[in-house]
Protein backbone atom coordinates (compact mmCIF):
# COMPACT_ATOMS: atom_id res chain seq x y z
CA UNK A 1 0.00 0.00 0.00
CA UNK A 2 1.17 3.42 -0.83
CA UNK A 3 2.89 5.59 2.09
CA UNK A 4 1.61 8.85 2.75
CA UNK A 5 3.71 11.62 4.30
CA UNK A 6 1.83 14.20 5.78
CA UNK A 7 4.58 16.12 6.28
CA UNK A 8 5.17 16.96 2.48
CA UNK A 9 1.57 16.89 1.41
CA UNK A 10 0.19 20.16 0.64
CA UNK A 11 -3.64 20.11 0.92
CA UNK A 12 -5.23 23.12 -0.58
CA UNK A 13 -8.19 22.48 1.84
CA UNK A 14 -9.04 19.90 4.82
CA UNK A 15 -10.60 16.40 3.93
CA UNK A 16 -13.73 17.90 5.71
CA UNK A 17 -14.22 21.16 7.04
CA UNK A 18 -17.16 22.34 9.44
CA UNK A 19 -17.70 25.54 9.91
CA UNK A 20 -20.13 27.41 12.55
CA UNK A 21 -22.42 23.99 13.08
CA UNK A 22 -24.77 23.32 15.65
CA UNK A 23 -26.62 19.91 16.89
CA UNK A 24 -29.54 19.54 18.52
CA UNK A 25 -30.99 16.40 19.50
CA UNK A 26 -34.46 16.35 20.79
CA UNK A 27 -34.83 19.67 22.68
CA UNK A 28 -31.09 19.93 23.64
CA UNK A 29 -28.51 21.94 21.97
CA UNK A 30 -25.65 19.56 22.09
CA UNK A 31 -22.96 21.51 19.89
CA UNK A 32 -23.29 24.94 19.22
CA UNK A 33 -21.03 27.10 17.11
CA UNK A 34 -18.49 23.95 16.03
CA UNK A 35 -15.44 25.01 13.51
CA UNK A 36 -13.16 21.70 12.94
CA UNK A 37 -11.02 20.75 10.44
CA UNK A 38 -9.72 16.92 9.72
CA UNK A 39 -6.97 16.37 7.20
CA UNK A 40 -5.41 13.22 5.00
CA UNK A 41 -3.67 11.25 7.35
CA UNK A 42 -4.81 12.19 10.79
CA UNK A 43 -5.86 9.54 13.12
CA UNK A 44 -7.93 12.19 15.63
CA UNK A 45 -9.71 11.15 19.04
CA UNK A 46 -13.05 11.83 19.71
CA UNK A 47 -13.79 11.82 23.72
CA UNK A 48 -16.28 13.27 26.07
CA UNK A 49 -19.02 12.29 28.77
CA UNK A 50 -21.90 10.50 28.13
CA UNK A 51 -24.72 12.34 26.33
CA UNK A 52 -22.30 15.33 24.98
CA UNK A 53 -23.09 14.82 21.19
CA UNK A 54 -20.15 12.40 19.88
CA UNK A 55 -22.01 9.66 18.15
CA UNK A 56 -24.47 12.92 16.96
CA UNK A 57 -21.48 14.82 15.46
CA UNK A 58 -20.28 11.35 14.24
CA UNK A 59 -23.56 11.19 12.04
CA UNK A 60 -23.58 14.46 11.06
CA UNK A 61 -19.82 14.28 9.66
CA UNK A 62 -21.16 11.08 8.10
CA UNK A 63 -23.93 13.14 6.27
CA UNK A 64 -26.48 10.52 7.64
CA UNK A 65 -27.64 13.36 9.80
CA UNK A 66 -29.08 16.74 8.13
CA UNK A 67 -27.13 20.05 9.08
CA UNK A 68 -29.30 22.45 11.45
CA UNK A 69 -27.12 25.38 11.17
CA UNK A 70 -23.42 25.47 9.69
CA UNK A 71 -21.43 24.41 6.82
CA UNK A 72 -19.89 20.89 6.37
CA UNK A 73 -17.85 20.62 3.10
CA UNK A 74 -16.03 17.01 2.24
CA UNK A 75 -12.95 17.48 -0.54
CA UNK A 76 -14.12 20.85 -1.35
CA UNK A 77 -17.91 20.57 -1.65
CA UNK A 78 -20.14 20.31 0.13
CA UNK A 79 -21.62 17.31 1.94
CA UNK A 80 -24.98 17.61 1.44
CA UNK A 81 -24.56 17.87 -2.53
CA UNK A 82 -22.57 14.45 -2.30
CA UNK A 83 -24.80 11.23 -2.74
CA UNK A 84 -24.83 8.68 -0.36
CA UNK A 85 -23.76 6.29 -3.16
CA UNK A 86 -20.80 8.29 -4.54
CA UNK A 87 -20.07 8.87 -0.96
CA UNK A 88 -19.64 5.29 -0.04
CA UNK A 89 -16.88 5.54 -1.99
CA UNK A 90 -14.84 8.04 0.76
CA UNK A 91 -16.51 7.32 4.00
CA UNK A 92 -17.58 4.62 5.66
CA UNK A 93 -18.83 4.99 9.47
CA UNK A 94 -19.08 2.02 11.79
CA UNK A 95 -21.90 2.80 14.56
CA UNK A 96 -21.24 1.96 17.67
CA UNK A 97 -24.01 -1.17 18.14
CA UNK A 98 -23.26 -2.24 14.81
CA UNK A 99 -25.35 -5.40 14.08
CA UNK A 100 -27.66 -6.65 11.34
CA UNK A 101 -31.16 -8.52 11.99
CA UNK A 102 -30.53 -10.77 9.03
CA UNK A 103 -28.00 -14.12 10.00
CA UNK A 104 -25.46 -13.74 7.16
CA UNK A 105 -22.30 -15.37 7.14
CA UNK A 106 -19.50 -13.31 8.14
CA UNK A 107 -17.83 -13.37 4.94
CA UNK A 108 -21.16 -12.56 3.13
CA UNK A 109 -20.97 -9.28 5.10
CA UNK A 110 -17.50 -8.52 4.06
CA UNK A 111 -18.51 -8.99 0.04
CA UNK A 112 -21.28 -6.72 0.55
CA UNK A 113 -19.28 -4.03 1.79
CA UNK A 114 -17.48 -3.78 -1.62
CA UNK A 115 -20.79 -3.52 -3.92
CA UNK A 116 -20.03 -0.43 -5.06
CA UNK A 117 -16.86 -1.42 -6.62
CA UNK A 118 -15.89 -2.86 -9.93
CA UNK A 119 -13.49 -5.75 -9.35
CA UNK A 120 -12.86 -9.08 -10.34
CA UNK A 121 -13.75 -11.93 -7.78
CA UNK A 122 -10.30 -13.03 -7.40
CA UNK A 123 -9.33 -9.54 -6.44
CA UNK A 124 -12.30 -8.73 -3.60
CA UNK A 125 -11.70 -12.64 -2.46
CA UNK A 126 -7.65 -11.57 -1.72
CA UNK A 127 -8.84 -7.88 -0.15
CA UNK A 128 -11.10 -9.79 2.44
CA UNK A 129 -8.61 -12.16 2.87
CA UNK A 130 -5.87 -10.00 4.26
CA UNK A 131 -8.21 -8.10 6.18
CA UNK A 132 -9.73 -10.91 7.51
CA UNK A 133 -6.00 -11.85 8.28
CA UNK A 134 -5.09 -8.30 9.95
CA UNK A 135 -8.39 -8.04 12.03
CA UNK A 136 -7.81 -12.08 12.99
CA UNK A 137 -11.35 -12.63 11.44
CA UNK A 138 -10.08 -15.29 9.11
CA UNK A 139 -11.20 -17.92 11.75
CA UNK A 140 -14.89 -16.20 11.76
CA UNK A 141 -15.53 -15.91 7.88
CA UNK A 142 -17.76 -19.06 7.62
CA UNK A 143 -19.75 -18.25 10.51
CA UNK A 144 -23.22 -16.59 11.40
CA UNK A 145 -22.90 -13.13 12.19
CA UNK A 146 -25.85 -13.49 14.96
CA UNK A 147 -23.98 -16.40 16.77
CA UNK A 148 -20.20 -14.22 17.37
CA UNK A 149 -19.59 -12.89 20.42
CA UNK A 150 -19.38 -9.19 20.93
CA UNK A 151 -15.78 -8.50 20.75
CA UNK A 152 -15.71 -10.98 17.65
CA UNK A 153 -18.91 -9.08 16.18
CA UNK A 154 -16.77 -5.63 16.94
CA UNK A 155 -13.76 -6.73 14.47
CA UNK A 156 -16.11 -7.99 12.16
CA UNK A 157 -18.22 -4.91 11.48
CA UNK A 158 -14.79 -2.68 11.77
CA UNK A 159 -13.57 -4.98 9.02
CA UNK A 160 -16.56 -3.86 7.04
CA UNK A 161 -16.14 -0.06 7.25
CA UNK A 162 -12.59 -0.64 6.13
CA UNK A 163 -13.15 -2.86 3.34
CA UNK A 164 -15.46 -0.05 2.20
CA UNK A 165 -12.78 2.10 1.47
CA UNK A 166 -10.05 0.00 0.44
CA UNK A 167 -8.67 0.59 -3.14
CA UNK A 168 -8.92 -2.31 -5.53
CA UNK A 169 -5.16 -1.79 -5.73
CA UNK A 170 -2.68 -1.73 -3.20
CA UNK A 171 -0.79 0.79 -4.88
CA UNK A 172 -3.49 3.06 -4.60
CA UNK A 173 -3.39 5.31 -1.46
CA UNK A 174 -6.34 6.00 1.16
CA UNK A 175 -5.83 9.61 1.14
CA UNK A 176 -9.36 11.90 0.54
CA UNK A 177 -10.97 8.82 2.34
CA UNK A 178 -12.44 9.05 5.38
CA UNK A 179 -13.29 6.51 8.04
CA UNK A 180 -15.42 7.22 11.15
CA UNK A 181 -15.62 4.65 14.35
CA UNK A 182 -17.75 4.91 17.03
CA UNK A 183 -16.06 2.99 20.26
CA UNK A 184 -14.29 0.63 17.72
CA UNK A 185 -12.89 -1.25 21.01
CA UNK A 186 -15.38 -1.08 23.42
CA UNK A 187 -16.04 -4.91 23.57
CA UNK A 188 -12.37 -6.08 22.70
CA UNK A 189 -10.05 -7.63 24.85
CA UNK A 190 -6.22 -6.41 25.21
CA UNK A 191 -5.00 -8.44 22.50
CA UNK A 192 -7.46 -7.46 20.18
CA UNK A 193 -7.08 -3.30 21.40
CA UNK A 194 -3.71 -3.39 20.60
CA UNK A 195 -4.17 -5.33 17.42
CA UNK A 196 -7.04 -2.55 16.37
CA UNK A 197 -4.97 0.58 17.35
CA UNK A 198 -1.86 -0.54 15.42
CA UNK A 199 -3.74 -1.16 12.04
CA UNK A 200 -5.64 2.59 12.39
CA UNK A 201 -2.30 3.92 12.92
CA UNK A 202 -1.36 1.58 9.30
CA UNK A 203 -4.40 3.29 7.91
CA UNK A 204 -3.76 6.62 8.66
CA UNK A 205 0.19 6.63 7.40
CA UNK A 206 -1.47 5.53 4.26
CA UNK A 207 -3.13 8.89 3.74
CA UNK A 208 -6.42 7.77 5.47
CA UNK A 209 -8.34 10.37 7.72
CA UNK A 210 -9.66 8.27 10.73
CA UNK A 211 -12.40 10.18 13.29
CA UNK A 212 -12.56 7.55 16.27
CA UNK A 213 -14.84 8.21 19.31
CA UNK A 214 -13.74 6.54 22.74
CA UNK A 215 -13.74 6.49 26.43
CA UNK A 216 -10.95 4.88 26.44
CA UNK A 217 -8.15 7.74 26.99
CA UNK A 218 -5.18 5.54 27.94
CA UNK A 219 -5.75 3.14 25.13
CA UNK A 220 -6.04 5.23 22.38
CA UNK A 221 -3.81 8.32 23.68
CA UNK A 222 -0.41 6.56 22.51
CA UNK A 223 -1.60 5.83 18.85
CA UNK A 224 -3.75 9.00 17.94
CA UNK A 225 -2.14 12.00 16.28
CA UNK A 226 -4.62 14.12 17.76
CA UNK A 227 -7.38 14.58 20.41
CA UNK A 228 -10.87 16.55 20.32
CA UNK A 229 -12.27 17.01 23.91
CA UNK A 230 -16.09 17.69 23.34
CA UNK A 231 -17.53 19.67 26.39
CA UNK A 232 -19.94 22.44 27.47
CA UNK A 233 -21.64 22.22 23.86
CA UNK A 234 -18.32 22.91 22.10
CA UNK A 235 -14.62 21.24 21.76
CA UNK A 236 -12.66 22.47 24.36
CA UNK A 237 -9.24 21.05 23.67
CA UNK A 238 -7.92 19.90 20.17
CA UNK A 239 -4.32 18.90 20.17
CA UNK A 240 -1.82 16.12 20.82
CA UNK A 241 -2.71 14.16 23.25
CA UNK A 242 -0.46 15.07 25.55
CA UNK A 243 -1.69 18.07 25.40
CA UNK A 244 -5.07 17.85 25.06
CA UNK A 245 -5.17 15.96 28.18
CA UNK A 246 -4.50 18.12 31.13
CA UNK A 247 -6.05 18.46 35.26
CA UNK A 248 -8.18 20.95 34.16
CA UNK A 249 -9.80 19.63 30.40
CA UNK A 250 -10.31 16.34 32.29
CA UNK A 251 -12.96 18.27 34.95
CA UNK A 252 -14.53 20.42 32.36
CA UNK A 253 -14.83 17.24 30.28
CA UNK A 254 -15.65 14.59 33.32
CA UNK A 255 -17.33 16.72 36.13
CA UNK A 256 -14.83 15.10 38.29
CA UNK A 257 -11.09 14.68 39.84
CA UNK A 258 -8.77 12.96 37.67
CA UNK A 259 -5.08 12.72 37.84
CA UNK A 260 -2.70 12.13 35.10
CA UNK A 261 0.68 10.28 34.83
CA UNK A 262 2.98 11.26 32.34
CA UNK A 263 5.64 8.53 31.21
CA UNK A 264 9.39 9.27 29.81
CA UNK A 265 7.80 9.54 26.20
CA UNK A 266 5.56 11.97 27.36
CA UNK A 267 2.68 9.58 27.05
CA UNK A 268 -0.19 10.35 29.39
CA UNK A 269 -2.35 8.40 31.26
CA UNK A 270 -5.48 8.97 32.95
CA UNK A 271 -6.08 7.49 36.42
CA UNK A 272 -8.72 7.37 38.90
N1 LIG B 1 -33.36 11.31 18.28
C1 LIG B 1 -33.13 11.85 19.48
N2 LIG B 1 -34.11 12.47 20.17
C2 LIG B 1 -33.89 13.01 21.38
N3 LIG B 1 -32.68 13.00 21.99
C3 LIG B 1 -31.68 12.39 21.34
C4 LIG B 1 -31.83 11.79 20.06
N4 LIG B 1 -30.65 11.29 19.68
C5 LIG B 1 -29.79 11.55 20.68
N5 LIG B 1 -30.40 12.21 21.67
C6 LIG B 1 -29.79 12.68 22.91
O1 LIG B 1 -28.70 13.50 22.55
C7 LIG B 1 -27.66 13.37 23.49
C8 LIG B 1 -26.37 13.06 22.76
O2 LIG B 1 -26.43 11.75 22.25
P1 LIG B 1 -25.14 11.07 21.61
O3 LIG B 1 -25.50 9.68 21.29
O4 LIG B 1 -24.64 11.94 20.52
O5 LIG B 1 -24.13 11.15 22.83
P2 LIG B 1 -22.67 10.55 23.01
O6 LIG B 1 -21.77 11.69 23.37
O7 LIG B 1 -22.28 9.75 21.83
O8 LIG B 1 -22.88 9.63 24.28
P3 LIG B 1 -22.28 8.19 24.76
O9 LIG B 1 -20.90 8.47 25.29
O10 LIG B 1 -23.22 7.79 25.85
O11 LIG B 1 -22.29 7.26 23.59
C9 LIG B 1 -28.10 12.30 24.48
O12 LIG B 1 -28.55 12.93 25.67
C10 LIG B 1 -29.21 11.58 23.76
O13 LIG B 1 -30.16 11.09 24.70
Amino acid sequence: MAHFNPAQAQPLEPLLDLVDVDITRGKRQLLCNLNLAFNAGEFIALAGENGCGKSSLLTVLGGLAPLEKGTLSFNGQPLSEISLQRLADYRAVMAQSASTPFGFLVDEILQLARHHIVESPANRHHIIGEIAEQFDITHLLSRNIQTLSGGERQRVFLSKAILQLLPISSHDSLEGKLLLLDEPTSALDLRHQKLVMQQLVSLSQQGLCIVCVSHDLNLISPYCSRMILLAEQGCIADDKPENALTIDTLARCYHTQLNLIRNLDNDVFVTH
